[in-house]
């Protein structure tokens, strides 16, 4: 008996000039790809875009791919301070709401791997149904904000923010994500727990 999943649209953004001008190769859009294969059960279809870093393409890209039917919006990259990174105003420019929770969980998950982390100013929003979430522009940021710090044994130091997100999109209507414990183990209120269905 095999248990049918909710199918999601997720858009993944990798902002970062010299990647979009062919300088370095991409890094974000594989490791982003990479782990949401690992994390959800869920059958995924991915836009992807790979983008300078210009507010007013990060914002046309974001719109597009809400209106493309996105549940889960991922960026990386432009979160910093210099003067080329604009991600986050990018994100509030078209934000219905900001869940300012997430950026402080993911700055606090952060200092445990590097002291710069104060650096990002990483925000995430709701645009309609849909989820938008900056992440760091170094690759391996991804799984560290995501995933949190586990020690050696596999036991959860600090939980990462992906563990409230299907929670988060069931709250506005989207698809009910099912995600791999040993990667990030979701927690959901026990009223909203759904039983496999087959
Ligand atoms: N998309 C990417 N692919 C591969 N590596 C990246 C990417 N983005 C950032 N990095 C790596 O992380 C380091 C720190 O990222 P940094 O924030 O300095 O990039 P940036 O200032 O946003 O520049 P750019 O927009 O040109 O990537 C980079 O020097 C690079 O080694
Ligand atoms: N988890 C994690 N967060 C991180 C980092 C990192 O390596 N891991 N790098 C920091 C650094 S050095 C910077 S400058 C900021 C902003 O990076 P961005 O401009 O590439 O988004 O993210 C910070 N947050």
């Amino acid at each position: 008996m095999s248990i049918a999943y909710d199918s999601i649209k997720i858009g993944i953004v990798s902002v970062s000039d010299r990647a979009s001008s062919g300088v370095y190769e991409d890094k974000g859009l594989p490791a982003l790809q990479d782990w949401l294969g690992r994390a959800l059960h869920n059958p995924v279809d991915y836009e992807a875009r790979l983008i300078a870093d210009e507010q007013a393409l990060i914002s046309q890209t974001l719109v597009e791919l809400v209106d493309a039917g996105c549940s889960l919006v991922l960026t990386t990259g432009g979160t910093g301070p210099a003067l080329r990174d604009v991600t986050p105003e990018a994100t509030l420019a078209v934000a219905d709401k900001e869940m300012p929770g997430f950026g402080e969980q993911m700055r606090q998950i952060s200092l445990r791997f590097v002291p710069t982390a104060i650096l990002s100013r990483q925000v995430v929003v709701i645009r309609g149904q849909c989820l938008i979430i900056n992440l760091p522009g170094q690759p391996k940021a991804i799984a560290e904000t995501l995933e949190g710090l586990k020690d050696a044994d596999g036991t959860q130091l600090v939980p990462g923010i992906f563990a409230a997100v299907p929670y988060c999109i069931d709250l506005i209507g989207g698809p009910y994500l099912e995600t791999q414990d040993a990667v990030c183990k979701a927690f959901r209120p026990k009223n909203a727990i759904r039983a496999p269905r087959s």
